[in-house]
């Protein structure tokens, strides 16, 4: 039997009142609960901590600087325990693998280890804004490339859009783990986003995970936006 496409809702607020609202109002309707930069640099590592209490928390920092910082970095957030954390995938061979042993080193009882993700390519570059940071690559050809290194370094999955959920699995089969933003319900804005599905092409597609921020949390009632997601993706 297949697994079900889970659902990530990103908490995308510098209010720590706003993301505890959220965080009681929604987050047993959801699967998981993101919180990323935004939230982290205003509110801090403890609000991180009592927000996902209770809750499975996907940590997403996107990772990127030398190997040594990154690993030192990620065993430092280990405390929080999240089920799973980002690196970005162009710092490359060696920052990947560093931070996959300092993860395995944090958590030596394997089952609790966070899945370490790579970021392939952003999903709000198209091709156009890959160009202008000198990458001449399609983003189809850039998330492949970069997916295999990462996956080849120590990852255990992928963070992409779900454009690129076939090209990835045809080339990497299903172990990896695929996150997908860039997710819009039917009739949603885009917003700054340029690689966009709906959440049944996404599970349609494969994607383990969606994320979907501003679609629900900007919504007159985020309850009932999650929801509807849920119920898309118990039909797919
Ligand atoms: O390539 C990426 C990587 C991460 N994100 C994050 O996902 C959410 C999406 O929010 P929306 O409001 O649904 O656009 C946001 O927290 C990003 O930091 C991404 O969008 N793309």
């Amino acid at each position: 039997m297949t697994k079900r496409t889970r659902l990530i809702a990103a908490f995308d607020t510098n209010s720590r009142t706003q993301a505890e609202e959220w965080s009681s109002s929604l987050g047993h309707a959801v699967d998981a609960i993101k919180l990323g930069l935004e939230f982290t640099y205003a509110c801090g590592l403890d609000a991180v901590k009592s927000v996902s209490a209770g809750h499975e928390l996907f940590l997403d920092l996107k990772l990127h600087d030398i190997p040594n910082t990154v690993a030192s970095g990620l065993s430092a957030l280990a405390p929080l325990r999240p089920v799973l954390t980002t690196i970005h995938a162009c710092g490359g061979t060696e920052m990947i693998s560093r931070s996959r042993e300092a993860l395995e080193q944090a958590f030596p009882n394997d089952e609790k280890r966070p899945k370490l993700l790579a970021v392939t390519v952003l999903t709000s570059m198209d091709e156009a804004g890959l160009r202008e940071t000198g990458v001449e690559a399609t983003p189809r050809e850039q998330v492949l490339r970069l997916g295999k290194l990462a996956i080849r370094a120590g990852a255990d999955g992928l963070v992409c859009s779900a454009h690129e959920i076939t090209l990835l699995r045809d080339a990497l089969g299903d172990d990896p783990v695929l996150v997908v933003p860039g997710i819009r319900p039917e009739g949603s804005a885009s917003n700054d986003q340029k690689r966009i599905m709906t959440p049944t092409q996404a599970a349609k597609a494969g994607a383990d995970w969606i994320v979907v921020g501003r679609p629900i949390t900007r919504s007159p009632n985020p309850a009932k936006a999650a929801a509807a997601i849920m119920a898309e993706l118990a039909s797919v």
